[in-house]
């Protein structure tokens, strides 16, 4: 398996703050990669370092093998589009297109003019006075111009409208079909990662909690309900992700590692209540610890 994007024991921290914390993964190449937890987990901080626009506090990030802070060559393999989608605001999309081409030897001139066209979006008017979701999309337009290898994009659809935003991500998964470029996306909107990628990396009090593919993770993970448990191991249960009670029964999330004990229900899971589950504070338990049950 060739790894787009790697990171080992990566941390940030600003003064006693830690932003970002003992984070470990890789984004396999070729993938559609999530990059999803709530406001402050760190996914902004992560992002810049992956571009190399901040340095690491501990640890390292590399890309393609190479780590962008030492070695901006690898910048011409990389194309990012930050949170608030910035443009130098008195220049037009089309002189924005125009220094995206002398910059960037392999962009592909068509491809950013055709997007531009197809939205309906004014070349001339300077991109200071179009609307944020416009701004938005020319950004994205001149990322995907760029015909990066690896693209990181910070919350790429936030600004859009629902029908702008189902018709980036659709061009989105179609440039990436026809050509070779792994995506990491940092979004909030659950249905958008269900939809679109195929890989996630959950981010929680400045950690990852969850990685993997995302069928994967979705077939080792189920709800499970049964009489009112006392805590202890349940066969067939890895870790309890969740768990909640009443007077009669119980609720568990749990990740699975065999055939489930046949006094609990079992049920799957969607993407996105798997995703809610770890994002809900609260320590994962291996079966064996005994958890939380109120008297
Ligand atoms: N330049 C900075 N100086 C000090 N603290 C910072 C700085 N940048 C980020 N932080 C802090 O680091 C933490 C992580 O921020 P980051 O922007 O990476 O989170 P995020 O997951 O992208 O959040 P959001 O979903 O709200 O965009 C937050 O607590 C934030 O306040």
């Amino acid at each position: 398996m060739e790894v787009a994007l790697e990171t080992g024991e990566l941390g940030k921290r600003y003064g006693s703050t830690w932003a970002l914390r003992d984070c470990t993964f890789e984004v396999p190449r070729g993938r559609i990669a999530a990059l999803v937890g709530p406001n402050g987990a760190g996914k902004s901080t992560l992002l810049h370092m992956a571009v190399g626009l901040s340095r690491p506090s501990t640890g390292e990030v590399r890309v393609f093998g190479q780590t962008p802070y030492r070695n901006t060559r690898v910048l011409s393999d990389i194309g990012f589009v930050a949170q608030d989608t910035p443009l130098y605001r008195d220049f037009t999309a089309a002189e924005l297109l125009k220094m995206g081409e002398k910059l960037n030897s392999r962009w592909d001139s068509a491809l950013a003019r055709n997007r531009l066209a197809q939205l309906g979006l004014p070349p001339d008017k300077a991109v200071g006075k179009l609307s944020g979701g416009q701004r938005a999309q020319v950004a994205l337009a001149m990322a995907l111009a760029k015909r990066p290898r690896l693209l990181l994009l910070d919350e790429p659809v936030a600004s859009l409208d629902p029908l702008a935003r189902r018709e980036f991500l659709q061009a989105l998964a179609g440039a990436v079909a026809e050509s070779d470029t792994t995506v990491l996306l940092s979004s909030h909107l659950l249905a958008d990662v269900e939809r679109m990628c195929d890989y996630l990396v959950v981010l929680h009090a400045s950690r990852v909690q969850l990685i993997g593919d995302v069928d994967d993770l979705v077939a080792q993970h189920r709800q499970l309900i049964g009489p009112r448990h006392n805590g202890g191991g349940v066969a067939g249960v890895a870790s309890v992700i969740k768990a909640s009670h009443t007077d009669r029964q119980s609720t568990l999330l749990v990740r699975v590692d065999g055939p489930i004990d046949p006094l609990w229900t079992a049920h799957e899971l969607t993407l996105e209540d798997l995703i809610l589950a770890y994002l809900a504070d609260g320590d994962t338990r291996t079966s064996h610890d005994a958890w939380g049950v109120p008297a």
